[in-house]
């Protein structure tokens, strides 16, 4: 697994868009796996930039989203959908039929995890996923659990996430308690892997990442098996880690 040590946010979200305007550059119809969570935005913005200086161009790139909550819909300003247009697709010029979200309004659940699944085969897979990491070691919202799921799947969130969540609603109650998520078996496959972090609340799931034993009680340490896995931390996560 590549590190890369960066002096904080800004400068972790600006490696991160650096590796896929390189990625971009060389392959302008590229399938970017996309995650939510406030970690991913600054990079989201700096690609934004890039797009607005013509630097990178999105017309033909694709994008799988990892995960969202189960019973809000795409207009819900809580909804992972809602997220990704405000704080990416309304301001590249990307296509929004080619901007994928599974979709926690369908009614047969399962069938939609696998018609999700299908979808990314049918786009020919990831070539670079894009990840953050919860306190806990969850990766999108595969959850510290005795076994996990390949495919995209729904799951409850645990109580951790759910507090963890609660600071972008009202009021914990209103945070929805099931999601469908991407498996690790379908993270895995992706091509390119590149895990964001920053923070000290972020260290310990760090530190099992780098350094623990493969587990699913904590899910990240599966990335272990994966062949490029670049994780960008910042300074605060390194000193924690004595990186
Ligand atoms: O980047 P944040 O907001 O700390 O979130 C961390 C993780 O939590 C989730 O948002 C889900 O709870 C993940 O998608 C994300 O990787």
């Amino acid at each position: 697994m590549k590190v890369i040590l960066t002096e904080n946010y800004n400068d972790m979200s600006r490696k991160a868009a650096d590796i896929i305007k390189n990625l971009l550059i060389k392959k302008n119809d590229a399938v970017l796996g996309l995650a939510t969570g406030s970690t991913p935005i600054g990079l989201y913005k700096y690609l934004i930039e890039m797009n607005k200086d013509h630097v990178i161009d999105f017309s033909k790139v694709k994008t799988v989203n990892l995960d969202e909550y189960i019973g809000i819909g795409p207009d819900d300003s809580q909804s992972y959908r809602y997220f990704m247009n405000t704080n990416f697709f309304n301001h590249i010029n990307i296509d929004k039929n080619n901007t994928y979200v599974p979709n926690g309004l369908a009614k047969n659940l399962e069938e939609e995890g696998r018609r999700y699944d299908k979808v990314i085969a049918d786009l020919g897979g990831i070539d670079l996923q894009i990840l953050g990491i919860g306190n806990n070691g969850h990766i999108a919202f595969n959850e510290p659990n005795r076994k996990l799921t390949a495919g995209t799947h729904v799951t409850p969130l645990t109580e951790s996430t759910i507090k963890a969540n609660s600071r972008f609603f009202d009021c914990i109650d209103d945070v929805p308690k099931t999601a469908l998520t991407m498996g690790l078996g379908q993270i895995m496959k992706a091509r390119k892997i590149i895990l964001v972090a920053s923070g000290k609340s972020k260290a310990d799931a760090i530190s099992r990442l780098l350094h623990g034993k493969i587990t699913t009680e904590c899910p990240a340490t599966m990335l272990q098996m994966h062949n490029d896995v670049t994780v960008i931390i910042d300074k605060e996560i390194a000193e924690k880690l004595k990186l």
